[in-house]
């Protein structure tokens, strides 16, 4: 059986996208590990199905590149935006279903997808470090040595954890820049480094608020490049209208064979 896709990097943080708005494709987990397999597949740290909803322009099915559904993408939203609107699906402005709930997104002058996020309306503070989930779980901690950080194994020791190790939680660590908030991720499901994860920069971003409750427009440098996250705080607690503005970039399209013998050869390493 032969899918089209389109591979698409948002900041780095990249996806192999599917249109299966007629519901044919269903795929087993070994089946987007290998897809997602840098080695023996496309390569991607993330599987994006787009779906028809009924009321929405499209709906959105995420998986890690473990080949396990997870929970909201951020930068995987905005690309799936971009490959939408390439479909014809929709021109000023798009509302998807994801299994956080509905989503909007539009594009900003500059080309960027800016998606909407949901509110946050807790936050767990402890000394350098914050719990929050922005649509997936996060974990942020603060470093004043970011770019010496050994991002794979400090966050799978917090992500194996015995607070973290049934239901896995994504790990930044950030640090103060220049001219942005700088960024580095240990990712839940890839259980490695990713150059960007947007609902971990959505998570940074609004620790990084001031004290006071009003709008803010915070630029967030990742290792695979530059975002920014835009809303207003309400309390320390309580953040709303927000909103992860960032590039959605098509790298390539084309199609693959699901019983092609470089999968067979793939189930052999596993
Ligand atoms: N790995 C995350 C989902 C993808 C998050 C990231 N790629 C983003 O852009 O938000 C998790 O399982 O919670």
């Amino acid at each position: 059986m032969q899918i089209s896709f389109w591979k698409y990097e948002g900041a780095g943080n990249d996806f192999i996208l599917v249109d299966n708005r007629q519901g044919e494709i269903q795929l087993h987990t070994e089946q987007i590990q290998w897809l997602c397999d840098r080695h023996f597949g496309i390569g991607a740290d993330g599987f994006i199905l787009l779906l028809s909803a009924e009321g929405y322009d499209f709906a959105m099915q995420y998986f890690n590149s473990d080949g396990r559904e997870s929970t909201m993408c951020g930068n995987g939203g905005r690309c799936l935006a971009d490959f939408a609107a390439r479909l014809g699906l929709w021109k000023d402005r798009c509302s998807f279903l994801a299994i956080d709930g509905p989503h909007e997104a539009y594009r900003m002058e500059n080309g960027w997808i800016a998606l909407h996020m949901k509110d946050v309306a807790s936050i767990e503070r402890s000394y350098d470090t914050a719990v929050l989930n922005t649509g997936s779980p996060h974990l942020v901690k603060y470093t004043d040595h970011l770019d010496q950080v050994d991002v794979k194994t400090e966050g799978r020791k917090i992500r194996y954890s015995e607070r973290f190790a049934s239901e896995g939680i994504n790990v930044n660590f950030i640090e103060y820049g220049q001219d942005a908030l700088l960024i580095r991720t240990y990712e839940r499901g890839v259980e490695d480094e990713t150059l960007a994860c947007g609902t971990g920069i959505t998570a940074a971003a609004l620790l990084a608020a001031g004290h006071e409750a009003r709008s803010y427009r915070i630029p967030v440098q990742a290792r695979g490049g530059r975002l920014e996250v835009r809303f207003k705080k309400i309390d320390d607690q309580h953040f709303t209208d927000i909103w992860l503005c960032g590039p959605a970039t098509p790298v390539f399209t084309g199609s693959i064979d699901l019983t092609s013998t470089a999968f067979q050869e793939f189930l052999q390493t596993l």
